[in-house]
């Protein structure tokens, strides 16, 4: 993202409008308690902070944020704009920064809005043709693939068969403009009746009746309606109530309201609302770049709602409406050169879309280097060699990969501050670049290249081989997929093909081998922590103890707290043990076998983390059938079978909830990424997560808040101070500002290192003080040391968090855990928020959670911890 739409897009981002007083507020909880909400209890304010954040959100969303000096540049008449500002509010809209009444004009109330700017300025805020087509170009997708599905015999489920009944509704009344009410009565005779006209598929609908609506689909159009016609309508066919309405619904009656239908579709996308009556409208706006004859043409058609128009005027009307939708143009047409994109467009396109890349790649790198870091003191031995190449291979790449982002965010920026902004492209669309020189396009196309050259090498020869056409549609298609992950970017990797072959993009014999290959090349090998578990204590037999020591400490610090000699020391023996590992595992086994008492190899298996180990339990695996369970020595009944599908499931249903942290998941988007992770079995239904989902403690709200954001990195938390409360009680931490009630206090800040390792730690504790904070974070138990101190991240300053005392019968903090990105890292933290208003000087207290019976053993006689 450029410095320019970056510095454009803060401020708006953190404005929340205050219901109250209807003014924006960059800190609305501050702004209330201090002007518009005085008298209220901090319940009824933190209440009121909320209803006003989700308000904010949501118009934020449909882009209603407006800044008054924008409209000053856009509209130089000064009655216009105090016109155009009360329109704007009247409508709903925020507009930031306006003038306070003193500074203002009093419009005139005689004087109306004028035409020409200020109405092309309007338009803005009501739903363009782009818009009212979103929903046919979100929803294609997964429509074409149940399309696909049904022609190849499978059956859909009740929910997908009804969207798509939407989808082919919403096409007659999006692309055709066909009122709801012609779309119900569209009969099933109507449908028998078409014909082909002009390279187009033609269809009368109320014939029979007075009118007669005509209406010229694509082949694509026709194909989705036709196989809507004969594969779906069938089965919800009720012969006892003869219905010969096109559109049925389950219960075999004519779908009595299209709009609603619409609405639904809507809802399922998350689409900003528009009616059909919208679209009409935008159709005729934008029908004002046609020529006379051709906008006549339209508005001749929209006018009879298609009525009494020959063949060849739907057809007529049908193109020109097409040339309308610039989406349609791009994915729609097979023609190369309707690919009506600008060199702008494309290069905005790319960046977006290498953006999205980058960051989902180096987080997901990052993340593995440091999953790979956690796990390393469990890996099994004949994992070791492996594990120590793919963290180092994992190092360097994010090494080059974050000096390549550097430079290309670099490049980026200098592009930002010579090239034109984002918003001057978008203007840009209805006249693509008629000021750009063909030398300036090349050297566009040279400076996109250079973009994205050290990202995508691999597809540097592809992107030769890629027409214009092609690579804006796989541009599209990235953008379109959101791609998440490395599963998602295999499983899209095929859906681009397909949808690419379908749309005729590309020939169904060209496999774009290179895209497969950037999807694929970032696939690691997959191991789990229960992979490997007890891999440690077999590694550690080989070893003397002091030596099993010295990895064990190297090990568990990842490498990091730890002196040049240790690590040199510990890269030796690691190294002894993997050449060693690499082809002794059955030994190293018969070992453990031998050394546990038993007699036999098979009996030492006998227990289900040593199946694990040889089976081991991921998403996308399967469970070993009963001849490989033998040919292990595990024995041949299921119980071990059915525990690893136990577990599995388990971890599928992990994986749901941890994919939709902030927004409750519909089932629908639960089935979707069921199906797209390709589980056929042994998986939690859509229903059961949305039973177990919990609003997490919403990370996307302290990640959009900046003073949090920063304190944590920096660790910079004011109004608070260590104070010495005694012999009993050592230091504490107190208030010296007031704290509102859920307001965020500060972090437990330290290393966050596995759980396993912190218990020991706290076991050579004795009775000391302990600074280690126990959390579970989804499967995993952690820990965050605060013990080691001070941490190496702040090796100046004293932490609040670890002072923090304990009291279990009046706490005024709740520490609650969340996960944030800090510097680019998703990185584990435990946060503080105020049970309660907090007043100066008052000690601020948690409870740890742990009683007097259950810490350490009653023998320490800790009796403050039952305070
Ligand atoms: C995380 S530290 C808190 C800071 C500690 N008071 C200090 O001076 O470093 C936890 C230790 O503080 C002491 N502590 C915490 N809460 C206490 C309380 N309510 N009464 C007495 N001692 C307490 C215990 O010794 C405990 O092990």
């Amino acid at each position: 993202m450029s410095q320019t739409m970056k510095a454009q897009r803060t401020p708006d981002r953190h404005l929340v409008h205050c219901l109250r007083c209807h003014k924006p507020q960059e800190c609305i909880s501050v702004h209330l308690a201090r002007v518009c909400m005085r008298s209220s209890t901090p319940e009824e304010r933190a209440a009121e902070v909320q209803s006003a954040k989700a308000s904010s959100k949501g118009w934020v969303r449909y882009g209603r944020n407006w800044d008054y000096n924008v409209i000053c540049k856009l509209i130089p008449d000064r009655c216009s704009q105090a016109n155009l500002v009360n329109e704007l509010l009247r409508r709903g809209f925020f507009v930031a920064n306006q003038p306070s009444e003193t500074d203002a004009e009093a419009p005139s109330p005689t004087r109306v809005v004028p035409s020409g700017p200020t109405q092309k300025f309007f338009l803005f805020g009501i739903a363009a043709l782009k818009d009212c087509q979103t929903i046919l170009r979100v929803a294609k997708p997964e429509i074409n693939r149940m399309c696909q599905d049904l022609e190849m015999g499978r059956k859909l489920g009740h929910r997908e068969s009804t969207m798509y009944r939407y989808y082919c509704e919403a096409t007659l009344v999006f692309a055709h403009m066909l009122r709801p009410i012609a779309v119900e009565s569209l009969t099933d005779s109507d449908w028998l009746d078409r014909f082909e006209h002009s390279g187009r598929v033609v269809i009368g609908v109320g014939r029979g009746t007075d009118t007669n609506t005509l209406l010229a689909l694509t082949q694509w159009e026709e194909a989705c309606l036709q196989v809507y016609f004969s594969k779906i309508r069938p089965g919800n066919i009720c012969h006892e109530k003869p219905c010969n309405a096109f559109f049925l619904v389950s219960s075999g009656e004519a779908v009595s309201s299209v709009s609603r239908d619409l609405k639904c579709l809507h809802d399922l996308h998350k689409l900003p609302h528009f009616t059909s009556q919208d679209v009409r409208r935008a159709v005729g706006i934008a029908a004002q770049k046609l020529t006379e004859p051709q906008r006549q043409a339209v508005q001749f058609y929209l006018d009879r709602g298609a009525r009494d128009v020959g063949p060849q005027d739907a057809v007529d009307a049908a193109v020109l409406l097409d040339s309308l939708c610039v989406t349609r143009l791009k994915m729609s047409s097979s023609e190369e050169n309707d690919l009506d994109l600008s060199v702008e467009e494309v290069i905005i396109t790319r960046i977006n879309c290498f953006e999205k890349f980058a960051v989902a790649q180096i987080s997901d790198l990052q993340q593995k280097q440091k999953n790979l870091e956690e796990s390393m003191n469990d890996k099994m031995p004949s994992d070791m060699a492996a594990v120590k190449a793919d963290l180092s291979a994992l190092r360097s790449r994010v090494e080059a990969q974050g000096q390549q982002i550097g430079e290309i965010k670099r490049i980026l920026e200098e592009k930002a501050t010579s090239g034109p902004s984002h918003s001057e492209v978008q203007r840009k669309r209805s006249a693509p670049s008629p000021d750009w020189t063909p030398e300036q396009k090349r050297s566009r196309s040279e400076d996109l290249d250079q973009i994205l050259q050290p990202f995508w090498p691999e597809k540097s020869d592809a992107r030769e081989r890629l027409s214009e056409r092609q690579q804006a549609f796989f541009n599209y298609m990235m953008d379109q997929l959101k791609v998440k992950d490395r599963r998602d970017l295999q499983c899209n990797a095929k859906r681009v093909q397909c949808e690419g072959v379908s749309r005729g993009v590309w020939e169904e014999d060209w496999a774009p081998e290179d895209i497969k290959t950037s999807f694929q090349k970032h696939k690691l090998p997959h191991f789990t922590s229960q992979d490997v578990r007890r891999a440690v204590g077999i590694a550690a037999q080989k070893l003397t103890e002091p030596q099993r020591q010295a990895v064990q400490f190297y090990l568990d610090r990842g490498a990091r707290d730890v002196g040049p000699q240790d690590a040199v020391d510990a890269a030796v023996l690691l190294d002894s043990l993997c050449v060693n590992s690499s082809d002794d595992d059955h030994q190293s086994f018969a070992e453990l076998a031998t050394a546990g008492g038993s007699s036999s190899l098979p009996t030492a298996r006998k227990d289900f983390s040593a199946f694990v180990t040889s089976f081991p339990i991921s998403l996308d695996g399967q469970p070993p059938s009963k001849k490989q369970r033998v040919k292990y020595g595990f024995p041949e009944d299921r119980t071990f079978y059915d525990k690893w599908r136990v577990s599995q499931y388990a971890q599928r249903r992990e994986y749901l909830l941890e994919h939709f942290k902030v927004h409750k998941p519909s089932t629908g988007k639960l089935s979707r990424l069921i199906r797209q992770e390709g589980w056929k079995s042994n998986y939690p239904k859509p229903e059961e997560i949305q039973r177990l989902w919990k609003p997490s403690p919403s990370n996307l709200a302290i990640e959009s808040d900046e003073a949090i954001m920063k304190c944590l990195s920096e660790q910079t938390w004011t109004g608070l101070a260590i104070k010495d409360f005694g012999a009993k009680q050592g230091r504490g931490v107190v208030a010296t500002r007031p704290f509102l009630k859920g307001e965020i206090v500060c972090d437990y800040h330290g290393k966050v290192i596995p759980a396993s390792v912190g218990k020991e730690m706290m076991r050579d504790l004795g009775d000391q003080a302990g600074y280690l904070f126990f959390f579970k974070a989804g499967q995993r138990d952690l820990c965050v040391d605060a013990q080691t101190f001070p941490c190496t991240c702040h090796p100046n300053s004293d932490t609040f968090g670890r002072l923090i005392n304990h009291s279990a019968k009046m706490p005024n903090l709740k520490p609650f855990y969340c996960s944030v990105k800090l510097s680019g890292v998703k990185t584990d933290v435990i946060l503080f928020k105020a049970l309660s208003d907090i007043p100066v000087d008052t000690q601020l207290k948690f409870d740890y959670g742990v009683r007097r019976t259950s810490f350490r053993g009653e023998g320490l006689n800790l009796e403050w911890l039952d305070e």
